[in-house]
């Protein structure tokens, strides 16, 4: 940033994920999961930094030079649908040229099936066909992000990035949105699911990563995490017990600004079961990086 300061907008992110998997990354707004999509497309501004690595089978996404990253990655190995998809349509073309352009380039599809194809490929994520000739500006956000997940599916690639990809999207539409991507993943590819939805998540999870001012503080078993015993960091727990279904209520406080990170665990500010113990950065144990973790069902006494 001006100035010389930094936001940490994605720190020690460690995870992996195998095909035919999905793993729904969760956390609240600005937490850097965005970014961390980003990262993976080598879309991230010219001026970030980044350390490690991030493999796609042999390659890493995060060294790729631009020329790999165009011809081999973006749309092929990896997909995105992206989180703002008015921005990522091409304004003056209508969905039909742009999925059929898409077909083309990713797919192979010629003349003269490459009128059915876009239609089907519309179809798939509930594009209607009478809204094919539109432009990007006369599409609803609900179409624009249905036109954006028909995009995204068209390159089959192994790994799927669908951030935020039922937005605006009415209760039954998001389900049918995310378990055609669960459907797409099948057994041989893998979906990185980024949500705000828990349902969503919980309905097509195997796995759920739960990010907080950068980190992630819970990586669990879907199974575990939305059913007993429940999430293991208090943040996570929070999260869920702020559902209307749950308990519908917020956890108190704001998360930290990123360019200003408190030192220790960043979130002893709003835990009720903070100590000094806090007072220091936790490391990943067992998948939840907290200094005093609920405990997991395994461990737990058995109840008189
Ligand atoms: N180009 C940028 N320059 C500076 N800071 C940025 C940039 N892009 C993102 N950030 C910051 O990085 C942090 C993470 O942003 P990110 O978009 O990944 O959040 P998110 O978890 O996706 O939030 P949301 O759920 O609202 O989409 C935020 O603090 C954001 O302000
Ligand atoms: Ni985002």
């Amino acid at each position: 940033m001006r100035g010389g300061t930094f936001v940490s907008a994605v720190t020690d992110a460690h995870f992996d994920l195998a095909a035919g998997e999905c793993l729904a990354l969760v956390g609240e707004s600005g937490c850097g999961k965005s970014v961390l999509a980003s990262a993976l497309l080598g879309l991230l501004p010219q001026n970030a930094e980044t350390a490690g690595s991030a493999l796609i089978g042999d390659v890493d996404l995060l060294a790729a030079d631009e020329r790999t990253l165009a011809r081999t990655v973006r749309g092929r190995r990896v997909g995105l649908v992206p989180q703002s998809p008015a921005a990522h349509l091409t304004p003056v073309r209508t969905v039909r040229a742009q999925l059929e352009e898409t077909l083309r380039e990713l797919a192979d599809v010629r003349r003269p099936q490459l009128r059915e194809a876009a239609e089907a490929a519309a179809e798939r994520a509930a594009f209607p066909a009478g809204h094919l000739d539109r432009y990007p500006h006369e599409l609803s956000g609900g179409l624009a992000q249905r036109a954006a997940t028909a995009l995204a599916l068209i390159g089959d690639a192994p790994l799927l990035l669908a951030d935020e990809p039922t937005t605006g999207l009415d209760r039954d539409l998001v389900d049918r949105t995310v378990d055609e991507l669960r459907r797409h993943v099948g057994d041989d590819r893998a979906l990185l699911l980024i949500t705000h939805d828990l349902a969503a998540a919980e309905r097509i999870a195997d796995r759920v990563a739960v990010m907080y001012a950068s980190r992630i503080v819970e990586l669990a078993d879907a199974e575990d995490f939305f059913g007993a015993p429940g999430p293991r960091h208090p943040y996570a727990r929070g999260l869920l017990n702020a559902l209307p279904e749950r308990e519908f209520t917020p956890i108190p406080g704001m998360p930290p600004e990123l360019s200003a990170l408190p030192g220790g665990c960043a979130f002893a500010a709003r835990c009720s079961g903070a100590d000094e113990a806090c007072g220091t950065v936790p490391e990943p144990v067992d998948g939840v990086a907290c200094h005093h973790p609920h405990e997991a069902a395994v461990l737990e006494a058995p109840r008189a």
